[in-house]
């Protein structure tokens, strides 16, 4: 059973001292599964006394812990609160003025009359958006609501909540701004023409939790008409931090890229991506597999990019089920849907096998029943070890390629910055708990960043070059190795 700290309630209890103990209450919650974790007293006065105790607890069983506690004599269930949505209260972030307006002449420069000869200074050298206006440091971050996380379409309004917390996630760790945006529409025109037209107001754009084949066709068409980096997280931020994770659990178990069986399983978005990423790493045998088994290439496919994947894969014609593919993989990669892979799939792996299992929020296989017959298992969560999750990769690639004004991100951008993840796990550190950095060590952004940068102006994407890569210094900042 998979519990997380978002598997936790607030209870607002009032107790009669007189008639229940507080163990009494606690003794309830224990039998049916619930741990106490924190236990705040509201009001107390000699009769009685009001607390919000949290408590984690399996997902099936508020219910059950509420009749209990109500059936108990002398006790009162205000309310019942769960401290997830409590964090999304009037959404998760805000925007803020730089500075302060106190009088008339702070009014007179920030807006009319004073903002006029900036506006005409930009109608002049539109360029000088990026120095007069948010542009420089903000990007958009846009979805559809078609492929939110594994929950599917479900809607603009509904892929908010995960927009806005990519956008804390920008700020909080990179210091880029970011705006999110849902789309009320699915039409791949309209989308194309919507971002395009607000694109002037943004360095970028990160598209988010759009659907395949839809997705490919929208980001190669913004990617060939806007002179800004378009980036789909879903697949390329994906196929970056998967490409760090296997590079170091190959580290691990000592296999080379080059000699691995790999399975990847959810052949949308983030699988097709992920295929591309690792190909172009030097892997060889990959099988690609989707609802209707191992993509083969005597099939011909409606979505020219399965086509792709299958000229490209399965060199050795192998047919069959996800079940078939798994005999003898040493690595399984799950970009699909919950609970997809079977432990019995996982004995007939390799040795020392591999499992990234990424589907969010419910993975591909339950981590803590495969962990005692895997070498490495990661998921996309962050209540468990080894979580590979593109927010690894998006605020450190936006921070680079903003820095440097880079018109797109582009392929050698990408691997710089899965090599700089990751590197920024030493030998000392690297373990089967630990093959990926988490996001909240500091170094990971600054590395990606300063890689991402030295691999644009490399590539001669870069329209700016930041005063610590001038000169000399640009030649002396050494690549990190890819193995
Ligand atoms: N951990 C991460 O950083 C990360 C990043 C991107 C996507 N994801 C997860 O990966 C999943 C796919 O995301 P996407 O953006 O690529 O979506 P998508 O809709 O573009 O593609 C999903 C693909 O998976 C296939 N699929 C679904 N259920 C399947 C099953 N039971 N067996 C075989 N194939 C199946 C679908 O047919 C489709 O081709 C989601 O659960 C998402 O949350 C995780
Ligand atoms: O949002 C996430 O946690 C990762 C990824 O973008 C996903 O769609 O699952
Ligand atoms: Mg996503």
């Amino acid at each position: 059973m998979l519990k997380s700290s978002s598997n936790s309630l607030i209870l607002r209890i009032e107790l009669d001292q007189k008639v229940t103990t507080f163990g009494e209450v606690a003794n309830a919650v224990s039998l049916v599964g619930g741990d106490i974790v924190a236990i705040d007293v509201i009001r107390s006065d000699k009769q009685s006394t009001t607390r919000d105790i949290t408590v984690n607890l399996g997902e099936q069983a508020e219910e059950l812990i509420a009749d209990r506690i109500r059936m108990l004599p002398g006790v009162v269930l205000h309310h019942i609160s769960d401290p997830t949505f409590l964090v999304h209260l009037g959404g998760k972030i805000e925007i803020q003025p730089k500075i302060p307006v106190k009088n008339r002449d702070d009014l007179s420069k920030v807006y009319t009359p004073g903002v006029a000869k900036v506006c005409m200074a930009i109608h002049e050298n539109p360029d000088k958006a990026f120095t007069l206006t948010i542009k420089r440091n903000t990007v958009a971050v846009i979805s559809d609501g078609t492929a939110v996380l594994g929950l599917g379409d479900i809607g603009p309004e509904a892929a908010m909540p995960v927009m806005e917390g990519k956008a804390m996630l920008f700020k909080q760790l990179a210091g880029v701004d970011a705006v999110p945006i849902c789309l009320n529409t699915k039409d791949t025109e309209d989308i194309i023409r919507t971002i395009k037209n607000i694109a002037p107001a943004f360095g970028g754009i990160n598209l988010e939790d759009i659907s395949s084949p839809r997705c490919f066709e929208i980001e190669s068409r913004l990617k060939e008409e806007l002179d800004i980096p378009v980036f789909h997280d879903d697949q390329h931020g994906t196929a970056v931090v998967v490409l760090a994770g296997l590079i170091n659990s190959l580290r691990l178990t000592k296999k080379r890229i080059e000699d691995i069986r790999i399975v990847v399983v959810g052949i949308g978005a983030a699988g097709v991506s992920i295929i591309k990423m690792l190909l172009g790493a030097g892997a060889k045998t990959i099988l690609a597999v989707d609802r209707q088994g191992i993509l083969t290439r005597d099939n011909t496919y409606e979505n020219p990019l399965w086509d792709w994947v299958a000229q490209n894969t399965n060199q050795e014609d192998r047919k069959g089920s996800l079940s078939d593919a798994m005999n003898g993989a040493d690595v399984f990669i799950g970009v699909s849907g919950p609970n997809v892979l079977k432990l019995e799939e996982v004995h007939r792996m390799a040795s020392d096998p591999i499992i990234f299992a990424m589907a969010n929020p419910t993975p591909e296989i339950d981590p803590e029943s495969a962990a005692p017959y895997v070498r490495v298992i990661a998921t996309g969560r962050s209540d468990f070890p080894n979580q590979i999750n593109n927010v690894l990769c998006f605020p450190g690639i936006f921070r680079g390629a903003l820095d440097c004004r880079a018109s797109q991100i582009n392929e050698e951008m990408k691997l710089a910055a899965s090599k700089a993840i990751a590197f920024t796990v030493t030998d000392d550190e690297l373990n089967e708990q630990y093959i990926i950095p988490s996001i909240f060590n500091e170094k990971v952004v600054q590395e990606i960043r300063d890689q991402v940068v030295q691999a644009a102006i490399q590539t001669g994407v870069a329209r700016r070059i930041p005063p610590e890569f001038k000169g000399s210094k640009l030649l002396e900042r050494k690549l990190t190795p890819i193995s």
